[in-house]
Parts: C-alpha cells; structure tokens; sequence
C-alpha cells in the first residue's frame, strides 16, 4: 500500500507538473506562432500595400500637373531650356525649326584616330556661333542685285557672287537654280558645313531660305579653285610650284581623314575634284561642295551588319580612289574631264602590272615638265606612287585616308622649302 499511495502520490505530483509543462510551452508556441504570423503579414503588407500606396500618391500628382496652367508653365520651361542650348543665333528659332535639335546639340570635338594617334588638332570650336541666317534683301544689295559682273562660277546647282557686306569681308554667295530639286543638296551643305569648322574644309557663314530663294553664304577664298590653277585658259600666266602642289595634296588629305574619322560627323564626301577645292589667300586647301557626302555607319552598326560594314569600307575608299585621281591629275597637269582615256588605261595598266614601279616609270613620262629637274625629282616619284596606290581597282587595296595623309606628309617634310 505504501508503495501504492506513494506511488499514486508520485504519478498524482508528476502528472501535475506535466500538464504545467504542457502549459507553458502551449503558451510559449502560441506566442511565437503569433509574433511570426503577425510578422508575415505585416511584410506582406509593407511589400504589396506600400509601393502600391505611393503609386496612388505619384499618379495623384501627376493628375494634378496636368492641369492647363501646369502644362503651360512645364512647356514654357521646356522651351527655355531648349533655346538655350542653341547656338546659331540671330536666326536660332526659325533655324530649328528647320532642323530640330540636330544644330542645337552643336558638339565639336577633336578628332581620334585609329590606332589611337591624335594626329591633328582640327581648328573646331565649341561655343563660337557657326552660321547666321541672311535675309534675301541683304544678300541682293551685297551684289549689286545678282550683278553679272560679281559672277565668280557658275557650278551644277547654283551661280556664285563674290558680295561685298557693310561690317564682314567678302563673301561668296551662292545662288541655288532650282529651289525644289536642290533641297537635299542644301540641307546637306548646311548640315555639314553649318556644324563643323576645319582648317581644310570651307567655311560656311550663313544662308537664306526665303519663299523659292535657297542661297549660301562662303567665306570667300581669293586664289578661286584647284582646277583653274592646273588647267589655266591658254595666255594666262598660271603656274602652281611643287611645293604649293604636295602642300594642297596633303590639306586635301587631312580634310579628308578629318571627315572618315570623326567622332560624331563619319563622312564620306564622294564627290571630289579639283573644281571643289578652293585655295584661301596662302594656298590652303578648302574642300567645298558636300552635296553628295554620305554618312559613314557608325562603329556599333558594324559590329553587328557585316555586310553594311563592306559598303562602309567602299564609301571610304571611293574618296581615296577620287583623291587618287586628283593627285595624278596634279601632277600631271591631265585635266580628268577632258582626258578620262588617260585615267583609264592606267588603271588597266595597274590591273595588268600589279606592279607600282614600272608603272610609276611609265607614267614618270607624263609628270609636268615643270615639276622636273628642280632638285626633287624623287618626291616627285614618291608622289607618283602614292596617287597609283589610291586607285587601286580593288577597293581594299587602297590606303586608308590617314595612311595617305601621313605619306603625304612625309614627302612635304622632306623638302626644306615645303610650307609649314
Ligand atoms: N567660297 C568661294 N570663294 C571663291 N570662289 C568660289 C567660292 N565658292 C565657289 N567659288 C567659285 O565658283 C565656282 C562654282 O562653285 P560651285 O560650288 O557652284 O561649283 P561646282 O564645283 O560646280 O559645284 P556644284 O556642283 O555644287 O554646283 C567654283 O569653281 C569657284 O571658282
């Protein structure tokens, strides 16, 4: 019995202190359970609810922008910002709605080259204000109303003048023939020659677009154009030295690379010729006439269209091949025009031979006599064989346009009377 009741007392002690345990860890579970469902929800909450909450509170400002004198106010602001980012003023605000924001972001900068050689410092400006608008009136009386006797060329698209301006020097102004079949020509003249200054391209100072009149204003370049220099009419006494010859050879080169390279410009001007450069007042090059240029495709298209990036390669290499031309046609004195045969059967011959001496022998016949026997006969040849080099038959045979410009340079540099 005693065992009995003191058992029966032990299970009666132990039993109570179970249902205690049992208790407190009931307790203890329902705590937890509660704190950590308490927590999910309130994350649930914060995750969902929230963000959706401010939303609600962002598209509530947004209705609330949106009234009439808001929007009028936020469009006021925009154009402000927007004008003054322009810089073609006096004419900025007709002149972008021509040509929206393409002139607005004017940004100029120096040219890279590959391999990483800064090889020239293009004469470029960011600030200065490039072109101006001109009215019609001003341009008539700068010409004595469109006078015959200011007629200083008669090119494909256009009549230039060479107009007198009350507080500028002399300009050139070029009157377009036809207003609707030339627009594309004009838009891409001011486009290009608008927005970027190089010492080797011609500088474009302003123009008038009124009614059916489409006319460009040139700073005027005294010494006229290459072609009249290489192909003087008969009794003129014309004579362009050698050095002045390889100086221009390389302006036009650097013009050139200038172009095929630069950072947001990439063009091709397809359109060369000796008639299109003009000499400023100590025989620089200007390379005029970018009626026909083509944008090159930039490097992040290329990477991705291998095909594109051949058409790419030949835009360039169609300038190297029609500065070829005109370094054969400077050295020769042969006027392209009225001798293409010449051109042709060198370029049959370069097929056949492969071989640039021989053919550089054969065509040393047709340098300009007076260009021998001065003391630099072998410039000469190296000439030669750099123009052969550029009208190559097979496009990727040609030289880049930089690699012709540092040939170039290396023929005027070895000539002490060669200009700076
Ligand atoms: N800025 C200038 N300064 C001096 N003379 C110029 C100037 N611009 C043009 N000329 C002269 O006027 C001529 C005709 O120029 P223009 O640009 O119209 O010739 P083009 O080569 O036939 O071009 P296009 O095919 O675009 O008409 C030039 O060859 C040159 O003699």
């Amino acid at each position: 019995n005693g065992y009995s009741s003191s058992q029966d007392n032990d299970y009666g002690s132990d039993d109570h202190e179970h249902r205690k345990k049992l208790d407190s860890s009931l307790k203890s579970g329902f705590v937890i359970g509660y704190v950590f469902s308490s927590v999910s929800v309130l994350t649930i909450f914060m995750s969902y609810c929230v963000p959706w909450a401010r939303l609600m509170k962002r598209k509530g400002n947004e209705v609330m922008m949106k009234t009439p004198m808001m929007t009028s106010l936020m469009e006021r602001q925009e154009k402000k910002r927007k004008e003054a980012n322009i810089q073609v003023s006096p004419i900025r605000f007709s002149f972008h709605h021509i040509f929206g924001c393409l002139l607005a972001r004017n940004q100029l900068c120096s040219c890279q080259f590959t391999k990483g050689h800064r090889l020239f410092h293009p004469q470029i400006s960011t600030s200065e204000k490039l072109i101006a608008r001109i009215s019609f009136a001003e341009l008539q009386k700068a010409t004595n109303s469109f006078d015959r006797g200011k007629v200083i060329g008669v090119g494909k698209t256009g009549t230039v003048y060479k107009a007198a301006h009350p507080h500028l020097r002399f300009t050139a102004v070029k009157r377009l023939f036809d207003f609707k079949r030339l627009e594309k020509q004009f838009l891409s003249e001011l486009m290009i020659l608008g927005k970027f200054r190089h010492k080797n391209i011609a500088p474009l100072l302003g123009f008038c677009l009124e009614s059916r009149e489409r006319l460009l204003v040139y700073q005027y370049m005294p010494n006229g154009n290459l072609y009249d220099w290489l192909h003087p009419v008969k009794g003129e006494p014309r004579n362009l030295e050698w050095h002045f010859r390889v100086n221009i050879a390389a302006g036009i080169a650097r013009g050139l690379a200038w172009l095929h390279n630069h950072n947001t410009l990439q063009l091709a001007h397809l359109n060369l010729s000796s008639s299109c450069i003009l000499l400023d007042k100590n025989f620089e090059p200007r390379i005029s006439n970018f009626g026909r240029a083509m944008h090159i495709m930039t490097s992040n298209a290329r990477i991705f269209m291998a095909n594109i990036e051949m058409s790419e390669w030949d835009l360039t290499k169609r300038d190297v091949h029609q500065l070829g031309v005109l370094l054969l046609e400077l050295i020769t004195g042969e006027d392209p025009l009225k001798n293409s045969g010449f051109y042709h059967s060198l370029e049959g011959k370069l097929v056949q031979n492969n071989c640039l001496l021989t053919v550089s022998a054969a065509l040393y016949c047709a340098v300009d006599k007076s260009l021998l026997g001065q003391g630099f006969d072998r410039e000469v040849l190296d000439f030669l064989k750099v123009a052969c080099n550029c009208i190559q038959p097979i496009p990727n045979r040609r030289p880049t346009m930089v690699e012709v410009y540092k040939m170039l340079m290396a023929i005027k540099k070895t000539h002490p009377d060669i200009l700076g």
